[in-house]
C-alpha cells in the first residue's frame, strides 16, 4: 500500500523566504513552519542567516546594522551567502523539500537575488512576510528576541532592548514591504500584526497551500492544551488492545474526578473546550465535565486492524513476525487492515491546524493518539515518539511559548494498569498505584525549547 507523503505529492522543492524588520516573530514562524513539516515527514530545514553571521562576529551593536557601514555589509553579505549555499547543497544532497532562509530579506534587491538563485536551481521562492506596525507587539516580540537570541547573550536587558530598536531603525531606512501593486508575479503571503490581516498571492502548489494555511492559523494569545488519556478501560484491565469498551470501576472514578482535577487549574471565568474521541471509553470519562465538548473520529485510537481485541501475548503468538516488525520500526509498522503511527499522523492534520488556532482545549483520547499530538508539539523524533509512557489517569498540560512548550504532568490519585509495553516483549509494565501521592500532585514540569 502506498504511503501518503505530502512532501511527495507535488514533487516541488520550496525555499521559504522570511521578509520583515527585526524582532517581527520571523524565527519563530520558521520554526513553527519546520516542526509542523517535519512532524507530516517533510523533509525540511531553516538556515538563519543571523546564526552564519554570528560566527564572523559576535555581539555586534546596532550600528553593525547601518546601511552605510561596510564592514557590516560585507560580513552580512558573506552569511547570506554562505546560507544560501548550504541550503542549495541540503536541497541537493539530503532531498530537501523546504528550506527556509530565515534573514530579514528588507529590499526588494536582495529579495530579487533569492529569487533569481532560487529558479535557476528550480526550487520555488514563497516569500513570507511578517508585517508589524503594533507598538506592543513589537515590544513584546522584542522582549523574546532579549530573552533568547545570542546576540543579547549576557547583557544587561535595558542595554539589549535600546539596542534592537537601534537595529530596527537601521533596518527602516531601507526597507521595502512587499506590496501587490509591485510584487503581483510573486508567490508571497503577508501577514500584517501576526494575522489580523493576511495578503495572499500566486499560492499555487499543494505544498505551499498547506504552509499558507498553517501560518494563517498560527496565534500568540496565551492557553493551554490540556491532554488525556481516557480512564482506566475494561479492555485495558484484560491487556486488550483496541475495541470500544466501557471504562473500568477505576476509571469511572478518574472521569469523576476530572472536574475536580481540571477546576484547579482553570478558572470559573475562563473558556475551555473538551475533545474526544467517538469511541466510548473517551466520552464516558468526558462525561462529568461541564465544558462545551465535540467528538472527532480523528482522534480515535490507531486501528489495530486484524489484531484489535487481542493481548500483546495473543498477537506474539499468532503473528510473531507482525510483532517483531512492529518492534522493529513502530512508527511504520501499519496493522493488516488497520493503521501505522503514520498514518495517525496524517489523519491528526486537521487536528493539529484547529489546535493552532484555538484557545484553551482538553483532549481526551488514546495512547497512540496522544503521544502523536505531544510529539508535534514537544519536537519528539519520529522514531521515539511510539515508545514514549504516556500513563493513564494523568493529566498533561502543554503551555505553548515563543520558543518552547512547557509541560507539567498532574497525577490523578487513581490507581491504574499500565498498557505500557517495551520493545522486545510482550509483557505490560508494571501498574501504576500513587499510594501517597495527592489529587492534583504536579508530577513533573519539564520544557522542549524550539531551537533558535
Ligand atoms: O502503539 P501501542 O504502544 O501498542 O499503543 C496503542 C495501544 O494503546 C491502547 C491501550 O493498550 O490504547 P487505549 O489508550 O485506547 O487504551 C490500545 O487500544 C492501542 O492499540
Amino acid at each position: 500500500m502506498p504511503v501518503y507523503q505530502l512532501g511527495h505529492v507535488d514533487n516541488l522543492r520550496i525555499c521559504v523566504v522570511m521578509v520583515g524588520l527585526p524582532a517581527r516573530g520571523k524565527s519563530l514562524i520558521a520554526q513553527k513552519i519546520v516542526r509542523y513539516l517535519s512532524w507530516l515527514s517533510i523533509s525540511t530545514k531553516c538556515f538563519s542567516v543571523g546564526s552564519y553571521r554570528r560566527k564572523e562576529s559576535a555581539q555586534p551593536p546596532a550600528q553593525f546594522f547601518d546601511p552605510s557601514n561596510e564592514d557590516g555589509l560585507h560580513i552580512r553579505g558573506q552569511a547570506f551567502e554562505e546560507a544560501i549555499t548550504d541550503m542549495l547543497a541540503w536541497f541537493n544532497n539530503s532531498n530537501g523539500t523546504v528550506g527556509i532562509l530565515d534573514a530579514s530579506n528588507t529590499t526588494r534587491e536582495r529579495r530579487e537575488r533569492v529569487l533569481k538563485i532560487m529558479r535557476e536551481n528550480k526550487i520555488e521562492p514563497m516569500f513570507l512576510e511578517s508585517f508589524c506596525e503594533n507598538d506592543e507587539m513589537v515590544r513584546s516580540n522584542i522582549l523574546d528576541v532579549n530573552a533568547t537570541s545570542p546576540d543579547y547573550k549576557g547583557l544587561p536587558s535595558d542595554v539589549a532592548i535600546n539596542d534592537m530598536y537601534e537595529k530596527i531603525k537601521y533596518y527602516e531606512r531601507s526597507y521595502e514591504p512587499m506590496e501587490l501593486s509591485n510584487d503581483s508575479d510573486l508567490t508571497f503571503i503577508k501577514l500584517v500584526n501576526v494575522n489580523s490581516e493576511i495578503i495572499i498571492n500566486r499560492i499555487e502548489s499543494y505544498m505551499e497551500s498547506r504552509i499558507a494555511y498553517y501560518v494563517m492559523n498560527l496565534h500568540i494569545r496565551p492557553r493551554y492544551i490540556w491532554l488525556s488519556r481516557h480512564g482506566e478501560s475494561q479492555y485495558n484491565l484484560e491487556g486488550k488492545i483496541g475495541g470500544d469498551a466501557d471504562l473500568s470501576e477505576r476509571g469511572f472514578k478518574y472521569a469523576q474526578k476530572l472536574p475536580d482535577l481540571v477546576k484547579q487549574y482553570i478558572k470559573d471565568h475562563e473558556k475551555l473546550t473538551v475533545w474526544t474521541s467517538t469511541l466510548k471509553r473517551t466520552k464516558q470519562t468526558a462525561q462529568y465535565l461541564t465544558y462545551p465538548k465535540k467528538s472527532w473520529k480523528a482522534l480515535d485510537e490507531l486501528d489495530a486492524g486484524s489484531c484489535d481485541g487481542l493481548t500483546y501475548e495473543e498477537i506474539a503468538e499468532r503473528f510473531p513476525e507482525d510483532f517483531k516488525a512492529r518492534d522493529d520500526n513502530k512508527f511504520e509498522y501499519r496493522y493488516r487492515g488497520g493503521e501505522s503511527y503514520r498514518d495517525v499522523i496524517i489523519r491528526l492534520e486537521p487536528i493539529i491546524m484547529e489546535l493552532e488556532n484555538q484557545e484553551n482545549i482538553l483532549i481526551i483520547t488514546h495512547q497512540a493518539v496522544l503521544r502523536c499530538i505531544y510529539a508535534y508539539f514537544m519536537n519528539v523524533p519520529q522514531e521515539e515518539s511510539p515508545w514514549m509512557s504516556i500513563p493513564l489517569h494523568t493529566l498533561i498540560r502543554l503551555e505553548p511559548r515563543a520558543y518552547e512548550t512547557l509541560v507539567t504532568r498532574i497525577k490523578a490519585d487513581i490507581p491504574a494498569v499500565s498498557t505500557y509495553k517495551e520493545k522486545g516483549t510482550s509483557k505490560l509494565g508494571e501498574s501504576s498505584n500513587p499510594s501517597k501521592s495527592m489529587v492534583g500532585e504536579v508530577i513533573a514540569t519539564s520544557s522542549s525549547a524550539d531551537k533558535k
